[in-house]
């Protein structure tokens, strides 16, 4: 399901011949807003298009990520503006954006007394999913989400990244063309992490993956673009690499007392500090050289974020 712009057109005799019908993927965002009955502004004025590959929604926790993605997978409306899929306004007829979307949900819970196997195939009647064509699709999932060894197994042992690899191949029972992950990797622990990771890397090569996180190291490798949210808003969407470069000659390393961190960290944003014998060496955006001693260093995506969610550049 590569996504192709427009169609194909093919050279020939007499009249070009038109081949393929116009497909594409998008999922495009329109100065959308969310404010909750309580009057809390979760999502404001959003404007955003999603055509391929990973797609990191990256922000801190309240950011309006869980918001965002809810208002993907139609199960809130906004307050304001529009969301399409494909031209069509997602608001207005749901059906076209649930029949193509899977959604793992920051909240997603199993049944711990089925196996692995037995959850998806309960999963695939809930959607839908023909019994015939069931039982190849779940033996192809099972191995997509690498539980074939445990498919017999039941989910109440499972682990967290194990429940988590459960969760994508259900979201994947109805072959969809945008996959939403909110928060898919929050708990695990690094290995399951960077397990997860590549698996959502591998499923974007045929389908749209948006994945909220709050780790920027979830983001850094993997994601083609970043939209960076912060209270509500987009603050930012960029591929990773251009972030990066907006910090590029305001990131410093210097080396400080152990009793001068805490004063550093208030005065700079410090990304990184390393405890050595001779003090702490700190890694910092600043607009100008913090100390005499301060070396220009390397720019990482976790500086680029950090700049972004804190505003205007120190001293602050
Ligand atoms: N149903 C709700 N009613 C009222 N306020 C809500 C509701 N759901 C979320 N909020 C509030 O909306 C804001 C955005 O929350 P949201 O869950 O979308 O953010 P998030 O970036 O996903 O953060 P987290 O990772 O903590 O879930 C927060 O202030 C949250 O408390």
């Amino acid at each position: 399901m590569t996504p192709v712009a427009g169609w194909v057109r093919e050279p020939g005799p007499g009249f070009p011949l038109f081949l393929n019908p116009p497909f594409h993927m998008e999922l495009q965002i329109d100065d959308v807003s969310k404010t909750y009955g309580d009057g809390t502004e979760a999502v404001r004025d959003v404007s955003l298009t999603v055509s391929e590959g990973l797609i990191g929604l990256l922000g801190p926790n309240g950011a309006g990520k869980s918001t965002l993605m809810r208002l993907i997978a139609t199960i809130t409306t906004p307050t304001a503006g529009t969301l399409r899929w494909n031209g069509t306004d997602i608001v207005d007829r749901p059906v076209a954006m649930r029949r193509t979307l899977g959604y793992l949900p920051q909240d997603f819970g199993v049944y711990p007394e089925l196996t692995a196997e037995e959850f998806l195939h309960y999963m695939a009647a809930l959607k839908g999913v023909p019994g015939g064509a069931a039982r190849p699709r779940i033996d192809t999932l099972l191995e997509t989400a690498r539980l074939e060894e445990a498919r017999g197994r039941r989910l109440g042992g499972f682990s967290g990244g194990m429940i988590q690899r459960v969760g994508i191949a259900c979201a994947l029972l109805n072959d969809p063309d945008l996959l939403v992950a909110d928060e898919p990797t929050v708990g695990l622990d690094p290995e399951e992490r960077a397990r997860f990771r590549a698996l959502l890397t591998d499923l974007a090569e045929e389908r749209v993956v948006l994945l909220s996180t709050h780790i920027v190291s979830d983001v850094e490798a993997t994601a083609s673009r970043l939209a960076i949210m912060h209270d509500g808003r987009l603050a930012a969407t960029a591929a990773p690499e251009a972030l990066i470069d907006r910090v590029r000659d305001r990131v410093w390393e210097w080396v400080v007392g152990h009793d001068e961190l805490g004063r550093v960290r208030d005065a700079y944003r410090v990304t990184k500090a390393t405890r050595g014998p001779g003090g702490v060496r700190v890694h910092a955006v600043a607009e100008q050289p913090p100390s005499a001693e301060a070396t220009p260093a390397e720019p990482t995506l976790e500086d680029a974020y950090l700049s972004l969610l804190s505003g205007p550049t120190s001293p602050r």
